[in-house]
């Protein structure tokens, strides 16, 4: 018997990723949302995933401000603990994949190589980038949690788009701009490219 790293082997399942997907009837994909504070990653994942519900997908949300609140409260907003933050999503990503589900993720992500690496662990077919986008100017205007003000203050340290890096994605598969289209108008885009993947293909 050969072990993989250090001693540990993983186990063969008699149920197969594809059996899930099938007796789900989707493609299991994670659906990744990535922009600034305030730009609208939750407000749209909360609203996609709605939709998608009301239609029979078997869909989960995965959002910063919950994930953080449990999972990862270990984790600060130092580019190490963002970067071990958003490992840590793409590993829950991948089991929620194998378990046939349709995952939303909404967060910063503020780096290309991160979202590079969760792309990768759940292979780019299973995968939809969606940049959520609005100029900074805009999301502090619209300060939904009274963070920008904190951060302008001092009061928070390594705020992105103040003193903490955001690296916009260079080819997302979805551009939403916030600031140009109403909630509606963004969920329409969204469930144009989303519905077709989404769905099992024999
Ligand atoms: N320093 C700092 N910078 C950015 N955001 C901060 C910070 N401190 C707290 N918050 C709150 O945490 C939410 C972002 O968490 P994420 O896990 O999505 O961030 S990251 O992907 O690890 O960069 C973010 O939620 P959103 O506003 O929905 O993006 C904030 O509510
Ligand atoms: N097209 C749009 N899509 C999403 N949110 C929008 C849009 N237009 C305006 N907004 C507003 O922008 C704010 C976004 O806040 P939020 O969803 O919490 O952002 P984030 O999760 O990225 O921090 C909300 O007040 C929302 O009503």
């Amino acid at each position: 018997m050969s072990s993989t790293n250090n001693n540990i082997y993983p186990i063969k399942t008699k149920v197969s990723q594809a059996q899930r997907q099938k007796l789900l009837n989707q493609h299991a994909t994670v659906i990744w949302f990535t922009g600034l504070s305030g730009s609208g990653k939750s407000t749209l994942a909360v609203q996609l995933e709605a939709q998608l519900h009301a239609l029979g997908f078997k869909t989960y949300l995965l959002d910063g401000d919950n994930i953080r609140a449990g999972l990862n409260k270990d984790l600060t907003f130092t580019d190490d603990g963002r970067i071990e933050n958003i490992r840590r999503i793409g590993e829950v990503s991948k089991l929620m994949l194998d378990a046939g589900v349709i995952v939303l993720s909404a967060f910063i992500s503020p780096f290309q190589s991160d979202r590079t690496q969760v792309k990768n662990i759940v292979g780019e077919h299973n995968y939809i980038e969606v940049f959520v986008d609005a100029p900074l100017s805009v999301c502090e205007a619209r300060d939904v949690k009274g963070l920008y003000k904190k951060a302008r203050a001092g009061e928070v340290k390594n705020f992105t788009g103040i003193d903490s890096p955001y690296e916009a994605p260079v080819r997302p598969d979805i551009h939403i701009p916030t600031h140009e289209l109403s909630l509606d108008e963004s969920i329409a885009k969204l469930m144009g490219y989303i519905l077709e993947k989404i769905k099992l293909k024999d």
